[in-house]
């Protein structure tokens, strides 16, 4: 699989009017695959493997929320990056998730080729499915790579997208909690 990327890469180098042998570039076929792969191995992971069990008894009903884990991720459209952080709470029921997963879920969809809006929903939908909370509310605030060094080169603008299910869709007040805890610093 890297052999055949890197073959790959020399090619795009060739097209691009460089010399793929020159020494500066001699191993970056190589490199660009090794990282592509990085940037793309969620693919191969599971939610039953990376939870791993740590899903634990608790009496908590009350909203947990994990604030500002960092995202890297991919377009879809351009391959460029999007970077920036989520947030996501929810409310148990019965049961809790351990603190690391939900940094776990998020590189785990992060990691593929994405649009923002599918990679926040997937995230929502992992956490409710592994914890069988009552509410699972995301929030992701990221800046385009695609928006800013290319096509409409908009330096500061960034993209809120957010998905709300269970409670957090129904009940106003949750939701309104929420958002502001987010806010806060
Ligand atoms: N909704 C959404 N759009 C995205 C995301 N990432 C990139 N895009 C947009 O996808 C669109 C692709 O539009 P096209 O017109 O097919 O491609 P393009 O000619 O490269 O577009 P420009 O970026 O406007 O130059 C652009 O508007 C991008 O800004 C994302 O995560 N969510
Ligand atoms: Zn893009």
């Amino acid at each position: 699989m890297t052999e055949q990327l890197a073959e790959h890469y020399r090619q795009i180098i060739s097209a691009l009017g460089e010399d793929p042998d020159r020494e500066g570039l001699r191993d970056t076929p190589k490199r660009a695959a090794k990282a592509m792969q990085f940037l793309t191995h969620g693919y191969e992971q599971s939610l039953e493997t990376l939870i791993n069990g740590a899903i634990f008894e608790s009496n908590t009903d009350e909203m947990v929320l994990v604030k500002d884990i960092e995202l890297y991720s991919m377009c879809e459209h351009h391959l460029l990056p999007f970077i920036g952080k989520c947030h996501i709470a929810y409310m148990p029921r019965g049961r809790v998730l351990g603190l690391s997963k939900f940094a776990r879920i998020v590189d785990m969809y992060a990691r593929r080729m994405q649009i923002q809006e599918k990679l926040t929903r997937e995230i929502a939908e992992a956490v409710l499915r592994v914890t069988q909370a009552r509410g699972v509310a995301v929030v992701i605030e990221a800046r385009h790579l695609c928006m800013m060094m290319r096509g409409v080169e908009k330096q500061n603008s960034s993209m809120t997208s957010s998905v709300m299910l269970g409670a957090f869709r129904d009940n106003q007040s949750t939701r309104q909690e929420f958002l502001t805890l987010v806010r806060s610093n």
